[in-house]
């Protein structure tokens, strides 16, 4: 894939899912024959669902990638992003495309994009509908009417509080997070006094998000794009969601729907009159959701298509939302935890806030006295959810 841009060619090792007892290795060997079986035990699907799934997930561990059937609409995309990579061990691809391709052949696995019964329907949506249905988004629907009569900049951090640990609440990721129960919430490296700055100077403009997850993250996601709108920082929002079910839990525009209806018949007042908002706010222009093949896709961001790359320029602002879009934003790489933020994040077409509660091994923009405070803790700080930051690379 061509270079985007003349930004220093990055060194770090990419991260690789081939060395037992890593984070990387674990997901496959771990994580997803567990997420498999809740697959599986949450829908009815048939015989030769069952039997495909179990195929990839053996494939996966112990085999070489195999491209996906002619018969798949985005058959040529694939050949063409695994041009190196097919007959290859899983395990020698990047982590990032690794994984990605396992949930596109889990998809393949469960008819989704196949003609007849099954097609379009999300293996997942369970899993988000529980938790969307669940009594803690009730709660919190109903905290909403504490932020009533905030002052606005007081009121702006509260909701980026919620959107950022509102990442915590990844289905994936609790498959096989502990289960010590605890929530630390560390917040080890904060531009949120940058990010409202730079909101404030780019007050007007237009305001892109890059969602990750449905449900109880997608929630205050949209709260905290309803707060943009209506305080008049942004005079527009385009929220990015997949276009097809992604990593568990990422948001799909039937997850958006789903979402402002939880909010629009929320019983408490607050949380109604925000998702009566959203609901115009779509209707008039004011939000735009939209979605793209590549947030599907196996690559980091720096490599996004052209019409993808002018999609986003202009905009005063992407805040991307997660862990996973954070690997992409950054490259799915062993960075120095101390290479700074900017200096990852230049091919990117717009100034960026990430927001992103740490489930991966890829660390950047930490200073060394927080990388050795971490160290010292003797856990597994960068990928138990207990920290996040928020990260700002702002004029461009
Ligand atoms: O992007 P999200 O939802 O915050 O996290 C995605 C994730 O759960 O999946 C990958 C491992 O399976 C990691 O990047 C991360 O833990």
């Amino acid at each position: 894939m061509p270079r985007e841009t003349s930004d220093p060619v990055p060194t770090a090792p990419v991260i690789r899912s081939d060395v037992p007892g890593s984070f990387a290795w674990g997901v496959f060997h771990e994580r997803h024959p567990k997420l498999v079986q809740q697959v599986l035990d949450a829908l009815p699907y048939g015989p030769a669902q069952r039997a495909a799934v179990q195929r990839l997930l053996v494939e996966s561990t112990t085999d070489v990638l195999e491209p996906l059937g002619e018969d798949a609409p985005d058959a040529a995309q694939w050949l063409e992003w695994g041009e190196d990579l097919w007959g290859k061990p899983w395990g020698e691809a990047p982590f990032l495309w690794a994984e990605s391709y396992f949930y596109r052949r889990l998809l393949d696995a469960v008819g989704y994009f196949r003609p007849g019964a099954w097609h379009g329907v999300d293996p997942f949506a369970p899993f988000k509908n529980a938790e969307l249905a669940g009594p803690a988004v009730d709660d919190e629907l109903a905290a909403l009417n504490e932020l009533d009569g905030l002052p606005e900049a007081r009121r702006a951090q509260a909701l980026l509080s919620s959107a950022l640990w509102g990442n915590r609440a990844d289905l994936s990721f609790r498959i096989t997070a502990g289960a010590d129960g605890q929530t630390a919430s560390d917040l080890v490296a904060d531009d949120s006094t940058t990010f409202c700055a730079e909101l404030e100077r780019t007050r007007g403009g237009r305001v892109c998000v890059v969602a990750d997850n449905a449900g109880r993250e997608l929630l205050p996601d949209l709260v905290l794009i309803d707060h943009l709108l209506t305080c008049g920082l942004a005079a527009q929002v385009v929220l990015y969601v997949k276009p097809q079910p992604y990593y568990v839990s990422d948001a799909t525009t039937a997850d958006v729907l789903a979402s402002v209806e939880r909010l629009r018949t929320a019983p408490t007042r607050a949380a109604g009159t925000v998702g009566e908002r959203l609901w115009q706010a779509m209707t008039n222009g004011a939000l735009v959701v939209r979605t793209h093949p590549f947030f599907c896709a196996p690559l980091p961001f720096h490599d996004m298509p052209a019409d993808l790359r002018t999609e986003f320029t202009g905009a005063a602002m992407t805040i991307l939302k997660g862990d996973l879009n954070y690997r992409r934003l950054v490259g799915d790489r062993l960075h120095p935890p101390t290479t700074p933020f900017t200096e990852t994040t230049g091919h990117f077409p717009t100034p960026v806030a990430a927001l992103r509660t740490l489930k991966s091994d890829v660390i950047v923009g930490f200073d060394s006295e927080t990388v050795a405070r971490l160290d010292s803790s003797e856990t597994a700080w960068r990928t138990n959810g207990h920290h996040a930051v928020i990260q700002v690379a702002a004029r461009h």
